[in-house]
């Protein structure tokens, strides 16, 4: 029978964090459930002589239901005579991402533009980017760059633009530069040059080069390609690594092109980041997991980054100490963030300035001339290309091109990280520049917390490898890798929509955006024209929600009994520098902390670790400011008001700061009222920290507007999405059918090498419904990779 794990305690009742409404009325009949002793599947019907209002299923499979069933534990014994859970069929799902159906706001252009106009802004365009170089060329012979081991060099690690990036960033300021001239030819006002200069095709000029010409697709490919380019075959660059963002309102650029969004009465970001307070605040519920996996997935969709100079270096914006550089020594593509003098934390160290590039910019998709978009590096899709890679080059240079794995370091002669690559010099390490871990996303080494999910599913590429190729003989390298990518790819999106969304945007919204798996059957929801480019706004803003929940440290938990405390790694002391797992101990004391650890609360608290010391190097006492520089981001890619996004997302528009009252916890919307004076001006990023839970979620109602449109686009808008069917490429249904009864639990029992006690759900604490369960035995389900037996 069932048995918690005679060395944890828990605290029981684990019910009713203020955030979480009891939604109990879901299930509304009052039956007490038990598990029967000859291991049927019992689950509670209307009145007796009826037959059972729910199915008994694999507990994982109930997991969007997680907190009714903390309500009412209706446990079963499944079918497959695993742990089990009653909850109701998703039998249908609707199709739903037209929520922001794009709209035409071209705006009329006042005049036509002569061909001798169109050169004179193009020579501008060029003259300007020649500018940016002869200033680099100045910088780089005074030495002027942030030195290894600052905060400022760690943030420049995490923003670091590829060679791509880089080329595109310089073609979209060719664009942008190109577009500014044009708009002060014809006079346009701020409002609409953006859009009037879309009437104009930078193909027809001698820019024509910055244009991004389209693929050639293979309709019956059966694999994704490695950059997403041909998911969608009538868009073919739609998701492709290395393109714009997609917006779902126009920005708000001061001069309509690019100029950050900056006007008088916008409140200085650091005032804004001071409303946030370093509270440490748990969540009672959710465990770290959550935090962990909702960066690996804003780290599968998205990475913009930010400008670097010609010759690949990264831009020094303020001095060593935290000061501002002398006007002719700031780079032109610098935007650093001013701290107040008072501030009450840098103020002790006389920080004034801190580091922040502008991110870069992307020749638009249609080849117009017009606002700028900023570049997204990696595919939008979330195809695990955190894991593989976004781009051709990357992917194969993490191959082993042996029996479909992936490239490893071995230590000790059994413990399996990462591949390192010496070349690297973005860590933080006693020894210059070495031991720096090489992954799918560049953020690989940001924090040990995340590394250790990199690992994990690495190792778990290269198992099923390795038994597919016991299983299908015949397959050769290229086979095995693609079929096991595949694999791990529908593993990483069924437990981000199983496990992970239900528990941040609760079961009725998962529901009402069609986002919840089927209990059976595919979904043939794909529709290509829905555009599964990640949206500017959820980038900048809703998505980055998850820098609430991270903590200060990880514990380490040494063995299963949870007796044997190994102490904290603590965040600040360990950006960017991943030399702890280079021990096994550490690993798998880490991802016990991921079983048992809970999350900070969701709320606008944020903890110092990442509001003061942000990539705090050993050798400094400060570190940069998370907040801030979201809160900037969002001026720098000219993301409208918080208030907006509440008309978009179907709300009315707040006329008062009191008419926000509504919707956001007073005591934000108190300190909001002092620093803006417009409604229309608040921040969209300081919006989201300070709205009320919406019913069965932590997030508000307007974070969970822009995710849920963001996941319903990587859903439908995904033709290799695991559930859609009556693809070349789609499972069988009994390959589908087992990859839904598959958890992260069972992922980290079959990656961890010590750890042996989990349970069923790893983004919910334990408890009564979340019981300890041996990792060797049935409750746990695992993949049958006997149904990838092939005939041929
Ligand atoms: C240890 C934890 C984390 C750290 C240190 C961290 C740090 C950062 C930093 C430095 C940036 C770039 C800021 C900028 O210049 O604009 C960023 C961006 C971002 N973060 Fe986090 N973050 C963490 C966890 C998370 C979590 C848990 C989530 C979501 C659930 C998240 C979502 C995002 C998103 C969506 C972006 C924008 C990425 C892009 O488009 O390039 N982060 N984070
Ligand atoms: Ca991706």
């Amino acid at each position: 029978q069932y048995q918690y794990h005679p060395n944890y305690a828990y605290s029981a009742p684990l019910v009713g964090a203020s955030s979480r409404p009891d939604l109990s009325y879901v299930f509304s009949y009052p039956f007490n459930l038990y598990r029967t002793p000859g291991g049927e599947p019992w689950c509670p019907s209307a009145s007796p002589n009826q037959p059972p209002l729910f199915q008994c299923k694999p507990a994982i499979r109930c997991s969007p239901w997680f907190i009714e069933l903390l309500y009412n534990p209706w446990w079963c014994t499944a079918a497959d005579g695993s742990f089990g859970a009653c909850c109701p069929d998703v039998y249908k799902t609707t199709s739903s991402v037209a929520r922001f159906p794009e709209s035409s706001k071209l705006t009329a252009m006042p005049r036509d533009i002569t061909k001798e106009e169109m050169t004179r802004a193009v020579t501008v365009a060029r003259q300007h980017v020649e500018e940016i170089s002869a200033f680099e060329w100045h910088a780089w012979s005074n030495m002027l760059a942030p030195w290894q081991n600052s905060a400022a060099y760690s943030y420049s690690a995490t923003t670091y633009a590829s060679l791509i990036g880089q080329q595109q960033g310089w073609k979209g300021l060719q664009s942008v530069e190109a577009s500014r001239k044009l708009a002060s030819l014809l006079k346009l006002e701020p409002e609409y040059a953006g859009f009037a200069l879309q009437h104009l095709c930078v193909r027809e000029t001698a820019l024509s080069s910055i244009c991004r010409e389209q693929p050639k697709c293979n309709a019956s490919a059966l694999y994704r390609t490695y950059d997403a380019s041909c998911n969608n075959l009538d868009y073919p660059n739609w998701g492709r690594s290395n393109s714009p963002l997609e917006r779902i309102l126009p920005p708000q650029y001061a001069d309509g092109i690019w100029a950050p969004r900056e006007w008088p009465g916008l409140p200085p970001v650091d005032s804004v980041s001071r409303i946030v307070q370093d509270i440490d605040y748990p969540d009672n519920q959710l465990t770290i997991t959550v935090m962990h996996w909702g960066q690996m997935v804003a780290h599968d969709v998205t990475h913009v980054p930010t400008f670097r100079t010609l010759n690949n270096s990264a831009i020094q914006c303020c001095t060593g100490d935290g000061k501002y550089l002398s006007p002719e020594r700031t780079h032109p593509l610098c935007f650093p963030i001013d701290v107040a003098h008072n501030n009450e934390f840098y103020g002790q160290f006389g920080v004034t300035c801190h580091d922040f590039v502008r991110s870069v910019i992307a020749p638009r998709e249609d080849c117009k001339f017009g606002y700028a978009d900023q570049l997204n590096q990696n595919t939008a899709y979330l195809d695990a290309s955190v894991i593989y890679g976004s781009t051709e080059k990357v992917a194969r240079s993490l191959r082993e091109y042996v029996g479909g794995r992936m490239r490893v370091t071995i230590i000790g002669g059994d413990y399996v990280v990462l591949p390192v690559d010496p070349n690297r010099k973005d860590c933080i390490t006693d020894e210059y520049g070495s031991e720096c871990f090489v992954g799918g996303d560049q953020r690989v080494n940001q924090y040990t917390g995340l590394t250790v999910l990199h690992i994990v599913w690495l190792r778990l590429h290269n198992k099923y490898a390795n038994q597919l190729s016991v299983i299908n003989p015949l397959w050769d390298d290229e086979r095995l890798y693609q079929e096991t990518k595949k694999i791990i790819t529908a593993l990483f999106q069924h437990i981000t929509y199983n496990e992970y969304l239900p528990s941040v945007l609760g079961p009725n919204l998962m529901e009402e955006y069609g986002l919840l798996p089927l209990t059976s059957g595919y979904t043939y929801t794909y529709d290509p024209a829905v555009k599964a480019q990640i949206t500017n706004e959820f980038a900048t803003a809703a998505f980055r929600y998850g820098h609430s929940l991270i903590r200060n440290y990880n514990e380490l938990w040494l063995d299963d009994t949870y007796a044997n405390y190994g102490g904290e790694l603590h965040l600040k002391d360990w950006y960017n520098n991943p030399k702890v797992l280079f021990d096994p101990i550490v690993f798998n004391a880490l991802i016990r902390h991921f079983i048992t650890g809970t999350a900070q609360n969701f709320d606008e608290n944020v903890v110092d670790a990442v509001h003061n010391y942000l990539f705090k190097s050993p050798y400094q006492s400060w570190g940069l400011d998370l907040i801030a520089a979201n809160l900037w981001r969002g001026r720098d890619h000219a993301i409208p008001g918080y208030n907006f996004y509440l008309e978009a997302c179907g709300s009315k528009r707040a006329a008062t700061f009191d008419d926000l009252l509504p919707i956001m916890r007073p005591a934000i919307v108190e300190k909001i009222k002092y620093l803006y004076k417009s409604v229309d001006d608040v921040d969209l990023f300081i919006g989201v920290l300070g709205e009320w839970a919406i019913k069965g979620g932590i997030v508000g109602p307007v974070t969970s507007c822009i995710m849920a449109d963001q996941f319903a686009r990587l859903k439908d808008g995904d033709r290799f999405f695991y559930e859609h069917g009556g693809q070349p490429h789609s499972f069988t249904p009994a390959q589908l059918d087992a990859i839904r009864s598959m958890s992260l639990a069972r992922v980290l029992c079959e990656t961890s090498d010590t750890v042996d006690w989990m349970t069923h759900n790893v983004f919910w604490t334990p408890s009564p419904m979340n019981p300890w369960v041996p990792c060797y035995g049935k409750d746990i389900p695992r993949l049958n990779l006997n149904l990838w037996k092939s005939t041929y």
